[in-house]
């Protein structure tokens, strides 16, 4: 086999294999370096399991809303034993047949540059090859959950998003440290599953801090609804374990103390760039990849490398990962075959206004654009139009006691959206209309002739822009 390939992709996350699938298309040889499973953390550790773990709460919250309709207790081992399945049982020999079919060549090994140009593979057993890329190597590394440096707690086997999502005994114990997305639908998920003791210990005076504040609130009271106790502006003096596997202590600033089985750390994300061999190229080995819109590393010289996905900072989301992903690919098949490398669909625009996401509780927080107070923050002359999501007719029919909100964030000057947030249950299908509308920058003149049909929740496109003065 020979050990120069046209690309070098360095990790095969979802924004790894989509390099891979697009260069290939393009004609060029590629080899993608995994060090672990094919199908990264997203397929195996986060996005998957996690949605596996929460549909069955969402259905069970939509039952409840259906007089005439009862539920028998979750059937937790079932549930369990469908989010292995999701995961593939852990197994990448699905994945490894796909980036052979788009004929792309695996290698399984720990990936470092080694020099321009360079990717030097350490395998499992101490192996050593040294791999060159004629055009381009792609660093795809994804990231790793943070352990903050609070007293006890890395040794206290807390738990991550790893254990988390791959939970085999439900604990009915769980202290939650952060308070983003992955402790809000973590908590939830695992709540609804049998961990009926659970505290979410937040520093800051609000969940989910990068939307907007309704949603917050909405989410914070739907977990206290649970019965999930939500404790804002406290943190984690001191945690201990002093049995493996034992019950674990912690000290909070507010001086009480939580007796738990399991503490789950949720404290965002450590990018992959720490041990890619940055270094051997003069760059700082930790932090975010800086590239530029074709997703180029800006500080390397004769622009050989690349960088996708978590690895750079911009959205730590799999979609807009595989977004990057595919645009990368294409511009290195451009700058490699002398093609045109500056078509419109070969610059990343979607990070910078505001990336869509769902965040999967109940009620789902969908979000795409900028926030209220970012549009104002930028400059733009905002006016923001809200509406009771649960006045419209087609949620009403969804059941008994449907609670949900919306909100358009307006540029006055241009009469188009700068931002939309929704938030209900069973929202996040609504999401794509608006990322459409906001991406494509539709005036609200033109949004008027988009008729929702009735009778869907999606009228509330028409409530808003009544609202706004339509
Ligand atoms: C609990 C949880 C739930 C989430 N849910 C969602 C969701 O619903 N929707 C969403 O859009 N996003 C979600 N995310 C975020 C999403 O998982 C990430 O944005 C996504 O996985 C990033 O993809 P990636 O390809 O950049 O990196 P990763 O998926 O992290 O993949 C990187 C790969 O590189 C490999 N690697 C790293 N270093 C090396 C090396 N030196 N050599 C060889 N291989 C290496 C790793 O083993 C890994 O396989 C969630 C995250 C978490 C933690
Ligand atoms: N549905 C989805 O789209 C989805 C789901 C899960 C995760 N993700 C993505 O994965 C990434 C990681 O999620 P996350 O929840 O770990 O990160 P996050 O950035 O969403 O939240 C981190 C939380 O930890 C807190 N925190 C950080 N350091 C702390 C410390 N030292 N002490 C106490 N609290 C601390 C922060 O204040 C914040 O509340 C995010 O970018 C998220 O968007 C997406």
């Amino acid at each position: 086999m020979s050990d120069v390939f046209d690309v070098i992709v360095i990790g095969a996350g979802p924004a790894g294999e989509n390099v891979v699938g697009r260069v290939t298309r393009g004609g060029l040889t590629a080899a993608i370096v995994e060090q672990e499973l094919a199908g990264g953390e997203c397929a195996y550790w986060a996005c998957v399991p996690s949605k596996a773990l929460l549909r069955p709460m969402e259905l069970v919250a939509e039952t409840g809303r259906m007089p005439g309709l009862t539920l028998e207790p979750v059937d937790v081992a079932a549930v369990l034993a469908r989010r292995d399945e999701t995961v593939s049982r852990y197994d990448d020999s699905g994945q490894i047949r796909w980036i052979e079919s788009v004929n792309g060549t695996p290698f399984r090994g720990t990936g470092r540059l080694a020099g321009p140009r360079q990717v030097e593979v350490t395998d499992g057993d101490g192996g050593k090859r040294l791999l060159t890329a004629r055009h381009a190597v792609v660093l795809a590394t994804g990231s790793a959950a943070t352990i903050p440096p609070v007293p006890g707690l890395a040794d206290a086997q807390p738990w991550t998003n790893r254990e988390a999502t791959g939970v085999k005994d439900v604990p009915e114990r769980l202290v939650v440290l952060g308070g983003g997305v992955v402790a809000c639908e973590m908590s939830q998920a695992l709540y609804a599953l049998g961990a009926k003791e659970t505290t979410l210990v937040v520093r800051g005076d609000r969940l989910l801090g990068r939307v907007e504040p309704f949603a917050s609130e909405m989410v914070t009271d739907s977990l206290r609804e649970y019965g999930i106790d939500v404790r804002f502006n406290t943190t984690i003096q001191r945690v201990s374990r002093p049995v493996p596997g034992g019950e674990v202590t912690v000290d909070l600033s507010d001086g009480s103390r939580i007796v738990a089985d399991e503490i789950l750390v949720a404290a965002g994300r450590n990018l992959g760039s720490f041990d890619v061999g940055l270094g051997s190229i003069g760059l700082a080995a930790e932090g975010p990849v800086v590239v530029d819109d074709s997703m180029r590393a800006t500080a390397v010289e004769d622009g050989w490398l690349y960088a996708v996905g978590d690895v750079n900072g911009r959205n730590l989301l799999t979609h807009m990962g595989k977004y990057q992903a595919r645009l990368c690919g294409d511009v290195i098949v451009a700058r490699a075959t002398g093609g045109k490398e500056d078509l419109p669909s070969m610059r990343d625009r979607s990070d910078a206004i505001g990336a869509p996401q769902v965040i999967f509780t109940d009620p789902n927080v969908c979000a795409v654009g900028r926030t209220e107070e970012r549009a104002r923050r930028e400059g733009f002359n905002v006016r923001s139009v809200e509406y009771d999501l649960g006045a419209v007719e087609g949620a009403y029919l969804l059941g008994d006691g449907y609670k949900g909100r919306a909100k358009a964030v307006v540029d006055e000057d241009r009469r188009v959206l700068l931002g939309v947030t929704f938030a209900g249950p069973g929202a996040a299908e609504l999401l794509h209309a608006a990322t459409i509308a906001v991406t494509a920058e539709v005036t609200l003149d033109d949004l008027w002739h988009a008729v929702p049909t009735f009778p869907t929740v999606s009228e509330i496109w028409l409530r808003l822009l009544e609202e706004y003065g339509l």
